[in-house]
Order: C-alpha cells, then sequence, then structure tokens
C-alpha cells in the first residue's frame, strides 16, 4: 500500500499517549502463559507482532481473552503447555521467534515455527546453537539457521553462555531455556540489554542474579499469575521525540512512556544534541515510567557507538533523520546488529533518506550523516519493516512536498494508530 503525505509548514503540538511497549507486551503474553493462575495486562501493545505472540501460546492451549482495554491470560505453567496441531506462526517477529525457541527448547513435544519472509532471512543460529547445546533436537534451514525451524524439546542442561551477540532476544531465549534446565545456568553479556526478561521473572514471584553483565538463574522455578501495567513504548515515542526536536515552534509532551535505564540511549543522544526536551519521572512501577516535553531547537551533530547501541538500537532510523537537521557531522558505529533486523537498516535508512535529498553514507557498521540538510519530496519504501515507515512519515514533515511511502503497511507491527496521532499533533500553517 502507498500512502501520500503532503504537509504546509507544519508545527507539532500538543500531548499523545503512545501505545503500549512491544517487548514489554510479547513478555506479559510468555510470562502469562508460564505461570500458575490468572494474568490481567494493562496497555498491551494490540500490533501484528504482539499479536502474534498471542496466536503461538493460543495454538499450545492457553486460553487468552482479549477485550477492548485488558488481556487476560489463564496460565498453565510451562507443563501446561501442549503440542500444537498447527505450525506456530510468528508473522514478523524477531521477538516472537527468539523468545519462543528458548520456551519451546525444554518442552518435551515437537513443534514447527514459521514467519513471513523477513524472518526467513533473520539469522536464528545464535539462539538454536546454544538451545542444541543445552539438548533440545533443533533443524531448519541451513542448519537451524533460518525458518522454518522444527523443535523437539526435552530434558535441558544448564550452560555457561558468553554471548557473541549484544542481544535481549538471544538473552531471554538462553533464561527461558535455563528456567527449564536442571541447575543454574550463566549468560555473561557483551554489553548490557534490555532487561524486560530479567524483571517480569521478578514480578511473577521468581528470582535472578544480575552482576554487571553476569546472569544467573536457576531452573525449576514456579510463576503466580499477576497485573502487568504495560507502559508506553519509548521506541514508538522516539519519532515523536524528534518530530517535535527538528520540526521549527513545536512543543509536544508524551505520556506515560517507558523509560527503563536499559532503553533510554534516545534520550542521551537527544540532550547531547541539545535538544530541548524536559524528563519527568513517576513512581516507579515494575519497569521506570516518564512524561517526556520536547521542544524543537539548533541541532548538533554527536558520534554515537559502543555500549550506547543496544540502549538505542530500534532508534537509529530515527536518530539518522534527527542527525539530517543538526549541524556539523554525526557518526554512527558499532552497530552492525541494525543489518539483520526487520531489513537491512544500514542500507534502508541511507538508500531511502538519500532519495530525500539527505547527506547520508553507509558505513560497515553504520552511518555518516551530514547535517543540516534541506530534504525534499519524494517516493520512497519502507522495504516492509515499520521503523523506516515511520521515520519517512516523520521526513515528510520537513518538506512541503509530497513524499509517497510504499508499503506503509507495516507500521501496524508496532504502532498500528501512528498516522492519526501524527494527524492530531501536526497542524498545518
Ligand atoms: O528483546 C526484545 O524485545 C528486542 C530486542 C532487540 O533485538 P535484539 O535482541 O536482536 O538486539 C530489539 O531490536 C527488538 O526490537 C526487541
Ligand atoms: C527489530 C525489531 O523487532 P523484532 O526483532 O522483534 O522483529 C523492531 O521492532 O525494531
Amino acid at each position: 500500500m502507498k500512502h501520500s503525505l503532503c504537509f504546509q509548514n507544519p508545527i507539532l503540538k500538543g500531548s499523545i499517549k503512545v501505545p503500549g511497549d512491544k517487548s514489554i507486551s510479547h513478555r506479559s503474553i510468555m510470562f502469562g502463559a508460564l505461570a500458575e493462575g490468572k494474568t490481567v495486562v494493562r496497555g498491551f501493545l494490540k500490533g501484528d507482532d504482539c499479536l502474534s505472540t498471542i496466536q503461538c501460546f493460543r495454538s499450545m492451549g492457553v486460553q487468552i481473552d482479549e477485550s477492548e482495554n485488558e488481556i487476560i491470560i489463564h496460565g498453565v505453567g510451562f507443563s501446561g503447555l501442549k503440542e500444537p496441531k498447527e505450525l506456530l506462526d510468528v508473522g514478523n517477529s524477531g521477538t516472537t521467534t527468539r523468545l519462543l525457541l528458548g520456551i519451546l527448547a525444554g518442552l518435551p513435544f515437537h513443534s514447527v515455527v514459521i514467519g513471513d519472509e523477513s524472518i526467513a532471512s533473520r539469522p536464528m543460529r545464535r539462539v538454536t546453537d546454544p538451545l542444541k547445546k543445552m539438548g533440545a533436537k533443533i533443524d531448519g534451514r541451513e542448519n537451524g539457521q533460518y525458518t522454518p525451524i522444527s523443535v523437539r524439546g526435552g530434558k535441558l542442561s544448564p550452560i555457561e553462555f558468553i554471548m557473541p551477540h549484544a542481544s535481549a532476544q538471544l538473552k531471554s531465549a538462553i533464561i527461558f531455556a535455563g528456567l527449564q534446565a536442571e541447575g543454574i545456568t550463566t549468560i555473561i553479556e557483551p554489553e548490557k540489554t534490555r532487561d524486560h526478561t530479567e524483571r517480569m521473572i521478578e514480578h511473577f514471584g521468581g528470582s535472578i542474579t544480575r552482576d554487571h553483565n553476569r546472569i544467573t538463574i536457576e531452573g525449576g522455578q514456579q510463576f503466580k499469575g499477576q497485573t502487568v501495567n504495560v507502559p508506553g513504548d519509548i521506541s514508538s515515542a522516539a519519532f515523536f521525540l524528534v518530530a517535535g526536536a527538528i520540526v521549527n515552534g513545536s512543543q509536544l509532551t508524551l505520556t506515560d512512556v517507558g523509560l527503563n535505564p536499559t532503553r533510554d540511549g534516545i534520550i542521551d543522544v537527544l540532550n547531547q544534541m541539545g535538544a530541548d526536551l524536559t524528563v519527568e519521572c513517576e513512581k516507579d512501577r515494575a519497569e521506570p515510567v516518564s512524561t517526556l516535553t520536547i521542544k524543537s531547537s539548533q541541532l548538533t551533530s554527536v558520534e554515537i557507538g559502543g555500549s550506547i547501541i543496544p540502549k538505542l538500537i530500534d532508534e537509529i532510523p530515527i536518530i539518522a533523520l534527527l542527525a539530517t537537521q543538526a549541524l556539523g557531522t554525526t557518526i554512527i558505529k558499532d552497530a552492525e546488529e541494525l543489518k539483520v533486523k526487520e531489513t537491512n537498516r544500514i542500507d534502508a535508512v541511507v538508500q531511502e533518506l538519500k532519495k530525500l535529498g539527505a547527506n547520508i553514507d553507509a558505513t560497515e557498521d553504520g552511518m555518516i550523516i551530514h547535517g543540516p540538510a534541506v530534504l525534499h519530496g519524494g517516493m520512497v519504501s519502507s522495504r516492509g519493516d515499520h521503523r523506516i515507515g515511520m521515520m519517512l512519515a516523520v521526513a515528510a514533515l520537513l518538506t512541503n512536498e509530497e513524499v509517497q511511502i510504499d508499503g506503509f503497511e507495516a507500521i501496524s507491527v508496532s504502532y498500528p494508530e501512528f498516522l492519526s496521532d501524527l494527524h492530531s499533533i501536526a497542524v498545518n500553517q
């Protein structure tokens, strides 16, 4: 589906409550299913990816009721999950795929995980190799690298695992397997990655030990159903934070945004670039929550690399757009993981933004952006990637010419109401 956007000297004013955090929504279904008793989830993201997670657990016999404001999961525990009759379809969701594989690894039945074309090209051996080492029988195209992937789980042994990639999906998969292994599993992260799985284990009454980048988890724990309040997704809020920062005369407030310290890299980057940003922290729930107010201001370039990368990995497409409006040369490095997301996000960002007049070049592990650039209209593509589609829609605010985005429907993966939220705060002058 092509979508056309054409703004005339817009300014952005008002307040938005972005939809629920995608990472936390996925995990709320998983822990809800693995706990005994009822779990109530409020603020759940009804985006395609999280709906895929619901469907996978329903296929394993878990009753999940959906109403407008709540999701209710009737938990069955690890041992209550049933062999699925149908294929487990993860759609476009890498998080569902990798976390689910960690759960399936310990279950004594056969299952097959499939997804869309994008999922079929995303690397899975990072997960399937250690899970096989723990004792699961797993096969798939290219020796377990690509879906479809079949799993016959069973008795698992704990491992000490030094993660070769800074990936929360990989860490979480091994945690889920570790929960089913007999003994203590140790995981060592090269850099700290998002810790929603660890927080949720504690929220559901389990325990996990964290010492710097070393995590230990004991197998055989029981979880109890809980209420989960999902905060707004900082990765969705990022599109409006950047829009507010770069569209002259704007002031936007974003309420109820999750501000987990393992996800707040965009805040650091905005501050370093000279953004006019106010962060008000609210009472800490299982996850920290904040209200963010952004006003447009003069921005300067920044260098981004090293340990901040996992804290803003999904925000790099919109940070690249931000950098096109900043004075000087922005360098983004150590971000090779971008090549294995929904699409190769280094190529997608660079090639699509060039079509709109950005001065941007790809490097082996990131990109270099010279700003400020005057953007113009054009025909671009989301390449089937929600974050590329939304970044290009924000770029359309910077020109009075038409920006036509092919494949815009991809945004329903993480932010189905993105367009109506954008139109609710954009006023043409
Ligand atoms: O664990 C998660 O919920 C996620 C982890 C990240 O992926 P990696 O673990 O591959 O870095 C992120 O890009 C993805 O959107 C969600
Ligand atoms: C990479 C993403 O998600 P996933 O890996 O779950 O497909 C994302 O949402 O940007």
